[in-house]
């Protein structure tokens, strides 16, 4: 070969054959990555495929009766409108109620996935008075069955349950009822334990079916049948023999959510795969979202939170604050009271009785704010919940929808705030990385938190596999509310993956707030210009993108997380791969958040009113006295005679309390002739202001029923 060529040029060849060889192996490594991943995106599709594929079988397999049409006229209308206004006091159908309800009194089995607050329980409760015989619903925990019993029989309809807390002369008129036909019931709120073993009421149910007396059957929040859900009940599985014992009576299935594969699952266990099934979307128009930078000082965070209270829910408008653990519980709710809101925490560490306690107190509208951790779940059944803030981000996006979407579930503007700061995103992956996809659904999360200009209500579609929808400027990102940069954070992305390579070739290891540190003290010099938040966000979005990863570490005491290299982090030492940062520049305009309108005085003293009538008529909600919207319709539409109110609140309500409604609008008409409404508002909002000035001189307030606490 070269012979006579310089052992020197001879050793720069092979030099460069060398850089070549591992510019070779970089490539392979490069595409076995893009290997593994289209793998995995190939596994996922076929999944989502094969899934698919069952539902169209199964929808072919049942096809043509689909095809009616539940909206067309039946038999049955005029009666239906009837005690939809004249019982219910709902003035208008929603989006499928008609149709649902339609289908069932059509005796057919239907599956209704409709999101939180959009009217499900009508659907089955408005069949069941207009069916003759009883229904019976299967509904997961006591506080939900208590709450629509109470709810029910404040309508006048004859509603029972069979719970731990029936007592035994209660019991005894059921059974007899389910027997005999004697007594007056129209729907029976049970558990599903009752139906698996109590073989007692089984057979009571089963003669109550044979002398035609069971109209139909309604398995609300349906998803706990299925482990796929995120309720799993093992009860719920058993709840296929009511289709097997009584395959006459219509089922009704209800949930908020459901996958496709949700659904499939609980076609099949509920053993109706002949159903109806009526699917509405997963977007709450009403529901303002926003996430806000979250101060690494404890007290501002309560300051920040007090102060969008206080300055925006001056009457009391109820409001959930979501907490990670039950002791920040316990300090936020404390340190919210020592700023003026009323406010007191929930969490599963509680007596059941003090616990029920707090839960009662907010539900009548005597406590203003509850501070919980995610214990404070699915049986809050309050349609009035004006805000649901989170002092941290939550374990994934579907978690976050829950407990979000527990806001508004009247109808009305609602707001769904989220304070984030990077620090608290391994708080959480500690807990979660052992959970089956655990990681990637908090990342997912952490992605909506980071994200300065992605419309947040699409984060939600794109999850539930939604097409997307107009969100008409209801999250922080389209009523753009802050000026947002992008910057090309590569170098600063390079220099972190060196600093962390150094770090591990020294067999030590970082978690992410020291990563941040030692990236601070070396690089002073270099004059790299991000803050140390704007960092920690770098970091996040790192993780996110596959640059670095968390890995876990348990101690006696804690699992610890710390940040190492990710798959991709040769992709940005060797220029391959761009980062970029999303930047806040100039102050979040808060003027243009408030969504919210201000209480008129009327409003305020309708809303008195029926927290007086709940009082008096022992226990009832005020809620269900009068709903926020019905109030809000009095207001617009002011009427003057029991003719006009009957059109508005329908004609039960009317008789219960119409003279004393007519008679605060007719008073309030009279004092408007001196004082109009606008001034009116503006004394109240002065009044407010000043309550607010006082309060800032943190007072300790003791709300109305802390007394009784004692
Ligand atoms: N057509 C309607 N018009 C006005 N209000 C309605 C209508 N239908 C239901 N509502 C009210 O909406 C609120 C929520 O209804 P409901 O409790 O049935 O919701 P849901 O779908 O069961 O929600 P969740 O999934 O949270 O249980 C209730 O206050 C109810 O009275
Ligand atoms: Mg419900």
């Amino acid at each position: 070969m070269a012979a006579n060529g310089s052992t020197e040029d001879l050793l720069e060849e092979l030099l460069n054959v060398e850089l070549e060889l591992q510019d070779v192996q970089d490539e392979i490594k490069r595409l076995l990555d893009k290997q593994e991943k289209l793998y995995e995106k190939q596994s996922e599709l076929k999944a989502v495929i094969e899934s698919y594929q069952g539902l169209e079988q199964a929808e072919k397999d049942h096809a043509a009766p689909q095809t009616e049409n539940w909206s067309g006229a039946f038999e049955w209308d005029n009666e239906a409108d009837d005690i939809r206004l004249n019982i219910f006091g709902i003035p208008t159908y929603r989006a499928n109620q008609r149709e649902i309800i339609n289908a069932i009194m059509s005796e057919r089995d239907v599956l209704v996935i409709m999101a939180a607050g959009g009217g499900k329980s009508l659907c089955y409760q408005l069949p069941a008075v207009l069916r003759p015989g009883i229904a019976l619903v299967i509904s997961p925990l006591l506080s939900l069955i208590q709450d629509q019993v109470m709810g029910l029989t404040a309508l006048g309809i004859p509603a029972s349950m069979l719970t731990s807390t029936t007592s035994k002369d209660n019991e005894k008129f059921v059974y007899k009822t389910l027997e005999k036909g004697e007594g007056d019931l129209k729907i029976l709120y049970v558990t599903p334990e009752k139906v698996s073993k109590s073989k007692r009421f089984v057979s009571k149910l089963e003669k109550c079916h044979h002398a035609g007396r069971l109209s139909l059957i309604s398995i609300d929040e349906a998803h706990c049948c299925s482990q796929w859900g995120h309720d799993f009940r093992p009860d719920y599985k058993n709840l296929g023999i009511l289709k097997t014992q009584f395959p006459n009576v219509p089922v009704i299935a209800l949930t908020a959510t459901a996958t496709k594969k949700v659904q499939l699952d609980l076609m099949e266990m509920l053993n109706i795969p002949k159903c109806i099934k009526f699917v509405s979307t997963v977007n709450r128009p009403n529901l303002f979202y926003m996430v806000r930078e979250k101060s690494s000082v404890g007290k501002a965070v309560i300051d920040d939170i007090a102060d969008f209270i206080q300055s925006s829910y001056t009457n009391n408008e109820s409001g959930i604050v979501y907490c990670f653990s039950r002791k920040e519980c316990e300090q936020v709710a404390k340190e919210l009271r020592e700023r003026g809101v009323s406010a007191d925490y929930y969490h599963a560490d509680m007596d059941v009785n003090a616990r029920e306690k707090v839960h009662m107190r907010w539900s009548n509208s005597k406590l203003q704010v509850i501070v919980g951790t995610v214990a404070f779940g699915m049986g809050i059944n309050k349609p009035d919940v004006r805000f649901v803030i989170h002092h941290s981000l939550g374990k994934s996006m579907e978690t976050y929808y829950q407990e979000s979407g527990r806001a508004g579930r009247d109808g009305l503007p609602s707001e769904c705030l989220l304070y984030f700061r990077p620090a608290d995103v391994p708080r959480q992956s500690s807990m979660v990385f052992y959970e089956n996809s655990g990681l990637q659904n908090l990342y997912d999360m952490v992605q909506y938190c980071q994200s300065k200009r992605e419309c947040r209500r699409s984060a939600f579609f794109k999850h539930f596999a939604e097409p997307l929808q107009d969100c008409n400027g209801m999250c922080d990102n389209c009523a753009d509310l802050c000026k947002v940069k992008e910057i090309d954070a590569s170098g600063h992305a390079r220099a972190l993956v060196t600093l962390l390579q150094g770090i591990q070739e020294m067999d030590q290891r970082a978690t992410m707030l020291q990563l941040v540190e030692k990236f601070k003290v070396k690089n002073k010099e270099v004059g790299f210009e991000l803050k140390k938040d704007e960092l920690e966000h770098l970091v996040i979005q790192l993780i996110i993108h596959r640059v670095l990863k968390e890995e876990f570490s348990h101690t006696a005491y804690a699992t610890n997380a710390y940040v190492t290299l990710g798959p991709l982090a040769k992709h940005v030492l060797h220029g391959k791969k761009n980062i970029t940062l999303e930047v806040t520049s100039g102050q979040r305009s808060l003027a243009k958040s408030s969504k919210r309108s201000r209480h008129t005085g009327l409003e305020i003293k309708l809303d008195n009113l029926r927290k007086e009538l709940s009082s008096m008529h022992g226990g009832i909600f005020p809620h269900s006295i009068l709903s926020t919207q019905q109030i809000s319709m009095l207001c617009s539409q002011k009427p003057e005679s029991t003719e006009q109110l009957e059109k508005i609140i329908g004609k039960l309500k009317t008789q219960k309390y119409g003279e004393r409604i007519l008679e605060v609008i007719g008073k309030h008409e009279s004092d408007d002739e001196q004082c109009d409404d606008s001034a009116d508002e503006e004394k109240e909002t002065s009044v407010n202001r000043n309550a607010r000035r006082s309060k800032y001189k943190k007072v300790v307030v003791i709300d109305e029923s802390s007394e009784d606490d004692n």
